[in-house]
């Protein structure tokens, strides 16, 4: 499911009337058109028997359920790989450990690419310019590799050590300030998401910015993820002439996009021509790596303008719903296990005594890192990686996977599986340190959990993510104690499925600075 990115799987239901009648229609009449040139049939894994053209659109629709849920219920049903039809795309749903470490790490490289994507994700990937949406190729290969090794690589990473410091102070500042607004009570989600993205903007642009400037910037970017909305014609493209409005939205975001987020990248580039003319220019961004970045042979010139909005888009939105919604859940998690918090606290007491939490300290902390694996493992921020495809037809588990077909992933399936993890739905960090479990995030070795993916398209920000979970928790734990509100409630551990999946109702905590 293409769900860091643009979530495929929320059909959001003021659609479901419009298309139950439509695609009723519809699939009548089109199924008799389309018998005579019916494609040759495959082997494809089981699934829910579906009507004619609209497949399974209808039950996942009417199912009342999130896409997820749906999900989980189908695989209790018919376990680990299965077929869904939703309408022209056919998804191959896998759930198993073991064949998912055969496709993507044993046959990683036919896995590897993505499927045809709509109009308009093809618009705001600048016709799949981008690391996430490019297909397996040498464009993938050539951005790939920049933003790991120009960015990402751990030398980059300590470059943007202050960055981060300063961030950490701005959100524990901000966090103090907004429980002293409202008795206490702080949304998480919402300074933990405004913390991240803005370590990630000072990244991408190489400038300092205000806070104004980061909240218009964050304001576009989630303008742009509500326009890439799944909609019914994603599914059924013959229904794409009822949303043309919708498409006229989507071009004005786009540009809105752009001539926003334009004058960014060109006071970026002065700076560089000129060094020490911009007093907010920082010594090295994203977009530096990005201005002459090296594309396979058929593109001869540098990035387009656009091209640039687009690649900087994908690496602040890949990594800031992501991580606050992991620091949502693991602070949901310490205020249901005092306990877990307490021994955290502990930890970091002892390790930095009165010092500031610093990023080398998280290497000291073995606590901390299992209480991070933990709630990666219980809670990843996505449920589904993205969409996968295959290069060639190829077979897995008996099964025919054909091309262009969506193989999807459900990440949340395999790390609460009880045959890999003894009881999966307890959050015990433990479980890593004294009760011998252990999980190869990489998914290499073996998958147990994988957060982040695994195989080839695994995520770029694996590292960085996890770094700026860690601090935010170690900074929020040493600097407050955290309790439920209202006192004494039992935090509902229900999700739902946003751009991640998000608590279903936002964590609101009462923080106590600690003496
Ligand atoms: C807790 C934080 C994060 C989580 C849980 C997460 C999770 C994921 C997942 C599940 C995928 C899909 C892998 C696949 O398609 O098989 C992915 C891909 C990706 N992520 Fe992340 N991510 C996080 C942070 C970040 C950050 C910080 C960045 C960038 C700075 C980032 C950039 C990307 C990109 C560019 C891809 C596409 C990779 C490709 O197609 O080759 N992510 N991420």
């Amino acid at each position: 499911m293409t769900s860091l990115f643009s979530s495929t799987a929320s059909l959001s239901s003021h659609y479901h009337l419009i298309f139950t009648v439509l695609a009723f229609l519809l699939s009548a009449l089109i199924f008799f058109l389309t018998q005579k040139t019916k494609s040759k049939s495959h082997n494809l894994p089981p699934g829910p028997p579906g009507w004619p053209i609209v497949g399974n659109l209808f039950q996942v629709a009417r199912s009342g359920k999130q896409f997820f849920e749906y999900v989980k219920e189908m695989k209790a049903q018919y376990g680990s790989i299965f077929t869904l039809k939703m309408g022209t795309r056919t998804m191959i749903i896998l759930t198993d450990a073991k064949l998912v470490h055969e496709a993507m790490i044993q046959k990683g490289a036919i896995y590897a690419t993505r499927p045809p994507e709509n109009p308009t994700r093809n618009i705001f990937s600048a016709n799949k310019f981008t690391v996430n949406a490019a297909l397996y190729g040498p464009v993938w290969k050539s951005l790939r590799r920049n933003m790991v090794q120009n960015m990402l690589s751990s030398t980059r990473l300590k470059e943007f050590k202050s960055v981060r410091e300063d961030a950490m102070d701005k959100f524990i500042n901000r966090l103090k300030v907004n429980a002293e607004k409202n008795n206490d009570v702080v949304v998480v989600v919402r300074d933990a998401r405004f913390a991240a993205f803005s370590i990630l903007v000072v990244m991408c642009f190489g400038l300092e910015m205000d806070e104004e400037k980061l909240e218009r910037i964050d304001q576009v970017m989630k303008n742009v993820l509500m326009v890439l909305d799944p909609r019914i014609d994603d599914y059924l493209p013959i229904l794409s002439m009822f949303f043309s409005k919708q498409r006229k939205r989507a071009l004005e975001v786009r540009k809105e996009q752009i001539d926003f987020l334009v004058p960014f990248i060109e006071q970026r580039r002065r700076a560089i021509q000129n060094p020490g003319s911009d007093q907010t220019a920082i010594t090295f961004s994203y977009l530096d790596t990005l201005f002459d970045v090296k594309v396979h042979e058929g593109k001869k010139s540098s990035p387009s303008n656009e091209e640039l909005v687009s690649l900087i888009s994908e690496f602040l939105n890949g990594g800031t719903d992501t991580t606050a919604t992991a620091v949502e859940w693991g602070i949901a998690q310490l205020i249901d296990n005092p306990e877990v918090q307490t021994k955290l606290y502990q930890e970091i007491n002892m390790t930095v005594g009165d010092k500031k939490v610093d990023e080398k300290d998280i290497e000291k902390m073995p606590y901390l890192q299992a209480v991070v694996k933990e709630l990666l493992r219980k809670h990843p921020p996505t449920h589904f990686v993205l969409t996968h495809s295959v290069t060639e037809p190829t077979t897995l588990g008996g099964y025919d996977i054909p091309t262009e077909t969506n193989v999807e992933v459900y990440i949340a399936g395999i790390s609460d599986d009880p045959k890999l993890w003894s009881n999966p739905e307890k959050f015990d960090p433990e479980r890593f340190i004294s009760k011998g479990e252990d999980a190869d995030i990489t998914g290499v070795k073996g998958v147990r959990m994988m957060p982040f993916g695994v195989g080839r398209r695994i995520c770029p920000g694996l590292a960085i993510g996890t770094l700026h979970i860690s601090l935010m928790l170690a900074r929020m734990v040493q600097e407050f104690e955290w309790t439920a509100y209202p006192p004494g409630k039992k935090i509902d551990f229900t999700g739902k499925l946003e751009f991640t999946v998000v608590m279903k109702e936002s964590l609101r905590a009462v923080i106590k600075p600690r003496e």
